[in-house]
């Protein structure tokens, strides 16, 4: 159970500072979706909470402030799992997810037991239990993609922030990752920030939604709130309408014009 606190937050990179003045509160085991136009500074925010890029202001989990954190100590709060990850590609993908327990391995080091049965349980759920013993340069695009998401779920931090986990994978796929991390969230508390390109799955999975443009908080709400055609015509220059699905799920269409 874990809450994360973004103070004030500004990122950026040698010459350009692409994310400002970002403020924003996620309790204990809630969902946050980040989205916004290519290039609005999606990634660059959770690369900055995750203390990956050059950042000013403040983020906070449980009150801690990660500034100043050994890396362990940090990886056991909070979980990433990235956009674009570089990948050793020779590496097996049960040892690949087994990296996830490093931060909890003792001084020497070895994972035990419940280590390798907590990554069997993950790959059974990914539907990559018949590809445990297979390198990673040999997966598909999905595949590997799961992969990544299962070494982000082994680590079990309380905050998991997730970069566009479902691209590249099927609608049942993307489905099935998001159901996983929906019921981690319920089984463990665990707190998720989400960058989601797909709307429909964003305004279905999230609680909230931090609309992002030009790298500051354009909008930010429940996805009713957030996701209006008249938002998704300013901010993505798009021609949207809000559909419902029978049980009343959102459903943002495109049409043409
Ligand atoms: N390593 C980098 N060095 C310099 N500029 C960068 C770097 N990474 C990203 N940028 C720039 O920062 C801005 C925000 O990029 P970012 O990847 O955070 O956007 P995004 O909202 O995640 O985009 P997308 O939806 O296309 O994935 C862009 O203009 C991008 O070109």
């Amino acid at each position: 159970m874990s809450s994360l606190e973004i103070r004030e937050l500004a990122a950026g990179y040698r010459r350009s500072t692409v994310v400002s003045e970002v403020t924003t509160t996620v309790g204990s085991g809630g969902w946050l979706g980040v989205i916004g136009p290519n290039g609005s500074g999606k990634s660059t925010l959770l690369k900055a909470v995750a203390g990956l890029v050059r950042h000013r202001g403040r983020v906070l989990v449980d009150g801690r402030e990660l500034a100043g954190l050994r890396r362990r100590e940090r990886a056991r709060l909070i979980g990433y799992a990235p956009q674009i990850p570089q990948l050793p590609v020779g590496m097996t993908v049960t040892d690949y997810v087994l990296l996830g327990r490093t931060p909890h391995l003792g001084p020497l080091g070895r994972e035990g037991r419940s280590d390798l049965d907590l990554v069997a349980g993950l790959l059974e759920r990914l539907d990559l239990g018949g590809l445990a013993d297979r390198t990673l340069a040999t997966l598909s695009g999905g595949e590997r993609q799961r992969t990544v998401l299962a070494r982000a779920l082994a680590q079990r931090a309380g905050v998991l922030l997730l970069d566009e986990p479902t691209t590249g994978l099927d609608i049942g796929h993307a489905q099935a990752l998001l159901d996983l991390v929906d019921e981690l969230r319920r089984e463990l508390g665990t707190t998720v920030v989400m960058t989601l390109h797909d709307l429909t799955l964003a305004a279905q999975y999230a609680e909230r939604l931090v609309l992002l443009d030009s790298g500051q908080v354009a909008a930010e709400g429940s996805p009713a709130e957030v996701l209006t055609p008249d938002a998704l015509s300013e901010r993505y220059a798009a021609r949207v309408t809000v559909l419902r699905t029978p049980d009343g799920s959102p459903v943002i269409a495109p049409f043409r014009g």
